[in-house]
Formats: C-alpha cells, sequence, structure tokens
C-alpha cells in the first residue's frame, strides 16, 4: 500500500522551520464547525481540487464539536484534520448577519499552521473548477481576496447599502461628501492568500478581544486589520453567486475558476430552487456542476493512487530526486 503523507510538507519545510515559521510548503485550508452538514460542502471541496489536480493537499481546521464520524469521512477523502480551539469575541449585543457567524471568529486560529508558508483559505461552501496553484506563487506579504459586492440584504444596515453605493460599481452612485471619506475597498473572507505567522495570530487573537464585534464577525475584522496589506485579485477566484445578477457586467462565467455558494439558498447540499433568483439557469447549472464532482467516485481519495504518485514525486524532487512512477497495471 502506498505510504500516508498526507501530513508531510510537500514542499519539504523542516521540523525545526515548522516550529519557528517561515516553512516553505504550502496547502489549502478550510474551516469546519459543527454536526451539521456542512461536512458535505467540505468533501466536495476536497474532490474539486483532486478534480482540479491542484498539487497541495486541503487542511481542515475543525473545531471540537465535529463529530468524529465526519472526522473520519474527512480523513478517507485524504484531507488533513486539524482540530482547532474555539475563539470567542468580546461580549456584545451584536446583530450578527447570520447569527452562526459568531463560529467564524475561530478561523483566526489558521494563523498558527506554521509549517505552512503560505495557504490558500477557502470556505467550505466554495468549490474549485479550475487549477489555483498559481496563485502561491503571488508576492509574499499581502493579503489576496476578491471584492464583496454590498447589494444582497445581508449588507442591508450598512450606509453603502441605503444609498445604493456598491464597489463594484463605485461610479454608478457617488459616495456623499457628508458620509466621510468613502469606506477602503472590502474584500469576501470566504477566499484569501495569507501566510501563517505566529507574530500576526497572537496579534490578531489579542486585536480581536479589544475589538467590538460587528455584523459580518471575522470578515469585518480581517477586513479592518489587513486594510494596508490587501490586494484584491479578480473575481473569478471567488464568485459570490449574487454578482450573476447584481454585476453581470463584471462576470466572465465561462473564466470563472472558484465559485462560492454563499447567496441565500444556494448551498448545493440543501439546494431546493425556490428562494429568490435559485431559479435562475446558471444558478442550477452551477449547483448541478457542484453534485457532479461531490457524487464522483472516480475523485474519492481511495481510487487516486494518482494523487499519491503527484505527492510523492512532490515530496522526491523537493531533495532532489528524480520521481519515476511505476508503469500502471492497467
Ligand atoms: O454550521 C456551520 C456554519 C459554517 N461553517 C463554516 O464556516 C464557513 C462560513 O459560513 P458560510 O459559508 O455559511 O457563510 P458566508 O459565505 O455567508 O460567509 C461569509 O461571511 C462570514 C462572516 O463570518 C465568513 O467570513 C465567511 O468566510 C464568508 O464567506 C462555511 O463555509 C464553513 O466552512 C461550518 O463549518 N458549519
Ligand atoms: O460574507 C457575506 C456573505 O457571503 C453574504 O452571503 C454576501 O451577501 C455578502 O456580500 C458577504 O459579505
Ligand atoms: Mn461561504
Amino acid at each position: 500500500m502506498a505510504p500516508d503523507i498526507r501530513g508531510v510538507a510537500v514542499n519539504g519545510a523542516s521540523a525545526e522551520q515548522a516550529k519557528v515559521g517561515g516553512g516553505s510548503s504550502r496547502a489549502f485550508v478550510t474551516f469546519l464547525a459543527g454536526n451539521g452538514d456542512y461536512v458535505k460542502g467540505v468533501v466536495g471541496l476536497a474532490k474539486g481540487l483532486r478534480k482540479a489536480k491542484s498539487m497541495y493537499p486541503l487542511v481542515v481546521a475543525v473545531l471540537p464539536d465535529v463529530p468524529e464520524e465526519h472526522r473520519n469521512i474527512l480523513n478517507s477523502q485524504g484531507c488533513i484534520v486539524r482540530e482547532i480551539v474555539p475563539v470567542y469575541p468580546p461580549q456584545n449585543q451584536t446583530q450578527f448577519a447570520m447569527a452562526y457567524y459568531v463560529i467564524n471568529y475561530s478561523k483566526l486560529r489558521i494563523w498558527e499552521f506554521v509549517e505552512y508558508k503560505k495557504m490558500i483559505y477557502l470556505d467550505g461552501d466554495i468549490q474549485v473548477f479550475g487549477n489555483i496553484d498559481h496563485l502561491f506563487d503571488l508576492p509574499d506579504n499581502y493579503f489576496y481576496a476578491v471584492m464583496d459586492c454590498f447589494c444582497e440584504k445581508t449588507w442591508s444596515h450598512t450606509p453603502q447599502y441605503q444609498i445604493g453605493y456598491c464597489q463594484q460599481c463605485p461610479d454608478m452612485v457617488q459616495w456623499p461628501s457628508d458620509f466621510g471619506s468613502k469606506p477602503p475597498l472590502y474584500f469576501n473572507a470566504g477566499m484569501f492568500v495569507y501566510e501563517p505567522n505566529l507574530a500576526t495570530y497572537h496579534d490578531l487573537l489579542q486585536t480581536v478581544q479589544v475589538t467590538k464585534p460587528t455584523s459580518f464577525a471575522e470578515q469585518d475584522f480581517l477586513n479592518m486589520y489587513f486594510k494596508d496589506k490587501y490586494k484584491p485579485i479578480p473575481n473569478l477566484y471567488n464568485l459570490v453567486l449574487a454578482m450573476l445578477w447584481r454585476h453581470p457586467e463584471n462576470v466572465e462565467l465561462d473564466k470563472v475558476q472558484v465559485v462560492h455558494y454563499c447567496a441565500a439558498g444556494s448551498k448545493p447540499w440543501r439546494f431546493t430552487g425556490k428562494e429568490e433568483n435559485m431559479e435562475r439557469e446558471d444558478i442550477k447549472t452551477l449547483v448541478k456542476k457542484w453534485w457532479d464532482i461531490y457524487e464522483d467516485e472516480t475523485l474519492d481519495y481511495s481510487n487516486n493512487p494518482v494523487n499519491v504518485e503527484r505527492f510523492t514525486s512532490a515530496l522526491l524532487e523537493a531533495g532532489g530526486i528524480k520521481f519515476v512512477p511505476a508503469p500502471s497495471a492497467a
């Protein structure tokens, strides 16, 4: 049987580097909480990354309330399961845009994964339809993510929504001068490229404890914290579905690599088609594409010895050894 090398740093970070940070390896990372159906999203994502022939593993940061059974499913799909301790924001009367957003503060723990030099965070309700490994090559020391859209009802508590201003079409409605300065560019925190770092990690945790929680929870917090390091990347790396009806002129659907099923009613594993906009053909097609990956048994980790070969190859090459795969028995 092929060795299980999922936990091994693909690009050769040493144990010492792993302890202090600055490791040289790369991985995708997602977040999972609770015993509900988001585990399906993560399984879909693991299979999508495999279909896209990504070189890098998927780490799943799980809260203690994720049941053993779900962790086993993730392991059997080749994921690296890492338990994290929940992070709670300071007590407050905040109304989150969605009540469960409070758990997302725990995402801050992923800055602690310093055995990886660079990581790409993806929400569990994201699917990749193309290989995005090249994003790991973006210059270091920035925070890369896609600009959000302010047009959905989840934004109705904000001045942006109330005056109809969206950074996706900044010239349509001018920012009124008596509203103070225009807000800085704001990213959707369902996908981002970042570098784990212990100093940043401790500072994030300290800062969050003295920051008033706001409606988009850690997404608002990360926007505030990284505002000087943020570099927008094209929306084909995180298509927030509402863009399809709010800003179709900014979407080139055939080029989209990463789809974020975040619009109300769009989670593929719960899809009924009944909610507003969910009857659209483009939405139904994207939901079907998610299911095609989720149900494709050839994408299961157990059916992918090639996957193990690819990791082995990357590992050996990092050590200067050329890997020659054994001829297939078929
Ligand atoms: O019961 C749950 C709920 C959420 N999640 C995880 O938390 C992520 C965020 O939740 P959603 O994807 O449902 O939320 P949205 O896409 O609407 O949220 C957006 O705003 C949030 C504000 O907290 C986060 O920043 C999130 O990453 C960003 O995409 C999920 O993908 C999933 O990875 C779970 O594991 N279990
Ligand atoms: O994080 C949120 C969430 O993903 C919502 O579904 C979307 O309407 C918002 O634009 C975004 O900021
Ligand atoms: Mn999401």
